[in-house]
């Protein structure tokens, strides 16, 4: 095995990071012969924001990993900016890839105060240096008055920045963030993304964040990689992939829906929700068709479904009704702003956008 040169780029001082493109070229990973990555090629391009999104077991954190060199590849190859740094024969240690990770338990050190926390990674540099490059990645987060102060002082928003600034310190090129806000309360959450989001606009580094949530990589990405079974179901951006799922697990996944089994008849499909057109599809074709419950609209009268609520819910903004509908087994789900219905309300009707349906083979 040849190690690369060392990236003389991680260790600098001073300076703006040079985002890099992450590459992942015919990947393939497993675990004592269990695939958790299957032949997955995917690009981070520099300076923009990839969201690796999927359920538990997908490998999201696993692709992080590879990325990072805590794990190798069994085929294929990752690339920083165009040169290999894992391969047949290649293998760049992590601290010689000028790549930054945030762990989804900040992993602080809880015996160091929050400068030292910083410093950790900046072992190339002379002490002045550290503390002066540290002190910088501080103030960078907002947090440079609670230098002398443990972790177990800061609350969990604080000591998630002051990870960040940890990761920062190095000016890495790369970003890597494995669920970095899962261990935040909601209303801290919201916040401390989006500060996450200026300040790595701010340092320009490419940034690869892992989530399960599909509305936070909505909310941060530039693009997004949904992961199967350590393959990518979709790749694109937040729009591209929420109007056009290229299958009925990346709907279900970036949208609550409802399916329904139909059979294309006179290019029309019929479901107990109305009846769609089904442009470009084959009369006999047995089709599923998903209904997203945002496309469903509750009127007190003239809407074309009929429907009773069986209960409602107060969820400030919107309320969640549950409804029953003739022909359909489960209850089905829908939103409305607060105020539009009548309290005592039962038998209502429904409107179905037809931008909201969406049809599978
Ligand atoms: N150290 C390990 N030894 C054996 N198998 C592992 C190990 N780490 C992960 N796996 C397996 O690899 C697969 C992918 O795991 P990975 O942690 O990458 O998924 P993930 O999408 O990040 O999941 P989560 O959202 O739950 O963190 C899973 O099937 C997991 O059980």
């Amino acid at each position: 095995m040849n190690s690369l040169p060392p990236n003389k780029r991680s260790r600098s001082p001073a300076g703006a990071a040079f985002a890099a493109t992450l590459t992942f070229d015919e990947v393939s990973h497993g675990y004592d012969g269990h695939a958790t990555i299957r032949n997955l090629s995917l690009t981070a391009q520099a300076g923009k924001i990839l969201c690796l999104l999927g359920p538990s077991g997908s490998g999201k954190t696993t692709l992080l990993r590879l990325a990072a060199g805590i794990e190798a590849p069994t085929r294929g190859r990752v690339l920083l900016d165009g040169k290999e740094v894992s391969g047949p024969s290649v293998f760049v240690p992590p601290e010689y890839r000028g790549v930054g990770f945030v762990f989804q338990d900040f992993a602080l050190f809880p015996h160091m105060n929050v400068l030292d926390n910083v410093k950790f990674g900046l072992t190339a540099l002379s002490q002045k240096e550290a503390s002066d490059t540290g002190m910088a990645s501080l103030e960078r987060v907002g947090l440079a008055h609670y230098a002398d102060q443990y972790p177990h002082a800061l609350s969990g928003g604080e000591q998630q920045r002051v990870a960040l600034a940890r990761a920062l310190a190095p000016r890495p090129s790369v970003l890597l963030m494995d669920e970095p806000f899962s261990g935040l309360d909601t209303r801290l959450r919201d916040s401390v993304r989006t500060e996450t989001l200026s300040i790595l606009a701010e340092t320009g580094a490419t940034g690869v964040i892992v989530t399960h949530d599909a509305e936070e990589a909505m909310r941060m990405a530039d693009t997004i990689a949904l992961l199967k079974d350590g393959a990518l179901a979709q790749l694109g951006t937040a729009e591209q992939i929420y109007r056009a799922p290229s299958d009925l697990f990346v709907a279900g996944f970036f949208a609550e829906i409802t399916v329904f089994d139909v059979c294309v008849t006179a290019g029309q499909v019929d479901t107990p929700l109305g009846r769609f057109h089904a442009k470009g599809w084959s009369d006999g074709e047995k089709l599923s068709v998903a209904v997203r419950v945002s496309g469903i609209g509750i009127v007190e009268n003239g809407g074309s479904v009929p429907a009773r609520i069986v209960y409602r819910r107060f969820l400030g903004d919107y309320e969640q009704f549950a409804l029953s509908v003739p022909g359909v087994d489960k209850l089905v789900q829908a939103r409305m702003p607060v105020g539009t219905l009548k309290s005592d309300l039962q038998d209502v009707s429904l409107c179905v956008n037809e931008r909201d349906i969406l049809l599978f083979k």
